[in-house]
């Protein structure tokens, strides 16, 4: 199994490319399935997680064909055609290696009237349950079944009516897959209390390229006035806010400068206000995000939310940044119940970090060592290399998988700012 090695002690600096963004993605490939015309993705990260929901679309009837991009070009063109649909089941083997496949559901029960789709269970972060999926899926009309691990979701009369759903709690996946069955139901849905991610923004904006008609985007009400057919389209994957704040945080600590390439401030504004809090200047300009540290970075005061709040997805990156910050910083995770995995390991480069129920209190050490540390999900992983960069001696960061679930060429992007990183085979 692959490892990342990484000497710590260079300031980085300059140029680094942002990718697509692996969550609007996820939720876009799906989109293909709503429509018997081809959808082309432009901008796609090289992902394992991309190939992995291709290899999904392949298992219904979809073709995936990747068209023109050059091996050292980042991202890709892909075009899916799912003219005729050979299957409505999403079976476990794919789906408990990426949990996003449960974003077929919708879609399929939208266009085909059914799908069948396993139960994804927890993985490394919290439970992760699907009730909301299910109820809002409910809610416009489809009937659900749970049995042997599957769900089984249909339309009866093999169209879905529309109806109205008020969500509880926010949560990014069920609003995308009601969203994405609802485009096709006989009349009309209301979704309240819908996440206004910007994934679920370039979701809706790209749904309404293929044709649907969606009132709110980018607020909390969507309202969907189904139509009978959806065509194809192009479209660009929007750019990704957390590559792009993961990135910023490791030039940081390690007190570099660099410019992060097509990315603005608009859908970062909480990681921007963290960064400038902590002493990090920020600016905008000619389609690039410039970053700049100073000598030492204060301390933060940083609560997880759901869009515009500051996100979940950036918790393990700043964590790892403000383990040398000058004072302490209370962080409070209040998305997933368990997303302190990286903790431990920060503990064991030389960290100081306690952790009490949903709140972590990281107190500034005047440096970090080297040590052999094992990832457990994509953003902790992220954690322990931010650590790595500036730390003394040597960093190996195994299970690098989880890594190439959501970092396109990270040690090609890394190095190229001037980070001593690679990667090595079991040898
Ligand atoms: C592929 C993708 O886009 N993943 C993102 C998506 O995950 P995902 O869509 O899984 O996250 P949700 O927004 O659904 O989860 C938010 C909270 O709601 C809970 N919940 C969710 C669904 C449900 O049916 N029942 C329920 O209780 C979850 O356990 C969690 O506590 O949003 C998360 C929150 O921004 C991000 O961390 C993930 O990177
Ligand atoms: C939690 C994440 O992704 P997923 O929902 O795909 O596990 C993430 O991107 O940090």
């Amino acid at each position: 199994m692959d490892r990342i090695l990484i000497r710590g002690g260079n300031r980085l600096s300059g140029r680094l490319p942002i990718s697509g963004a692996k969550n609007a993605a996820l939720t876009l490939m799906p989109c293909a399935l709503l429509t018997d015309e081809p959808l082309t993705l432009r901008n796609l990260p090289r992902l394992a997680d991309v190939d992995s929901f291709g290899h999904l679309l392949n298992q219904l009837g979809a073709s995936t064909q990747i068209e023109g991009s050059r091996p050292e070009d980042f991202g890709r063109v892909m075009t899916i055609r799912a003219g005729k649909l050979t299957s409505t089941e999403a079976p476990y083997d794919i789906v408990r290696k990426m949990r996003a496949s449960i974003l077929v559901l919708g879609p399929l029960v939208g266009r085909a009237g059914e799908a069948t789709v396993s139960l994804p269970g927890g993985c490394a972060i919290g439970n992760r349950p699907i009730d909301l999926h299910l109820k809002a899926l409910e809610a416009i009309g489809a009937e659900i079944e749970l049995a042997a691990g599957y769900v089984k979701a249909s339309a009866p009369g093999g169209r879905l009516p529309g109806g109205n759903y008020t969500f509880p709690i926010v949560s990014v996946g069920a609003t995308e897959n009601v969203v994405m069955a609802a485009v096709l139901a006989k009349g009309t849905s209301v979704i309240e209390n819908a996440a206004r991610e910007p994934e679920i923004v370039d979701l809706c904006n790209c749904l309404v390229a293929m044709g649907a008609k969606i009132d709110g985007i980018g607020t909390e009400t969507l309202t969907i006035e189904g139509t009978d057919r959806l065509h194809g389209a192009t479209y660009r994957v929007m750019p990704d806010r957390i590559e792009a704040g993961s990135y910023a945080c490791a030039a940081a600590i390690t007190g570099g400068s660099v410019e992060l390439v097509g990315v603005g401030k608009d859908n970062m504004r909480a990681t921007v206000a963290a960064l400038v809090e902590a002493g990090v200047k920020v600016d905008e300009r000619a389609g690039s995000l410039f970053i700049d540290a100073p000598d030492r970075l204060g301390p933060l005061t940083l609560s997880t939310a759901p869009f515009p709040g500051f996100a979940t997805d950036m918790q393990a990156q700043f964590m790892a940044m403000l383990t040398l910050a000058n004072g302490a910083s209370v962080l409070t995770e209040t998305i997933f119940e368990n997303r302190y995995m990286h903790v431990p390991e920060l503990a064991r480069m030389g960290a100081d970090i306690q952790v009490s129920g949903r709140t972590a209190i990281v107190r500034g050490v005047a440096g970090l060592t080297g040590a052999p540390v094992m990832a457990t999900d994509l953003r902790a992983s992220m954690s322990l290399i931010i650590a790595g960069l500036v730390a003394d001696g040597q960093t190996e960061v195994g299970r690098v998988y989880h890594l190439d679930r959501g970092y396109e060429r990270l040690e090609e992007k890394l190095s190229a700012v001037g980070a001593d990183i690679e990667r090595a085979g079991d040898g």
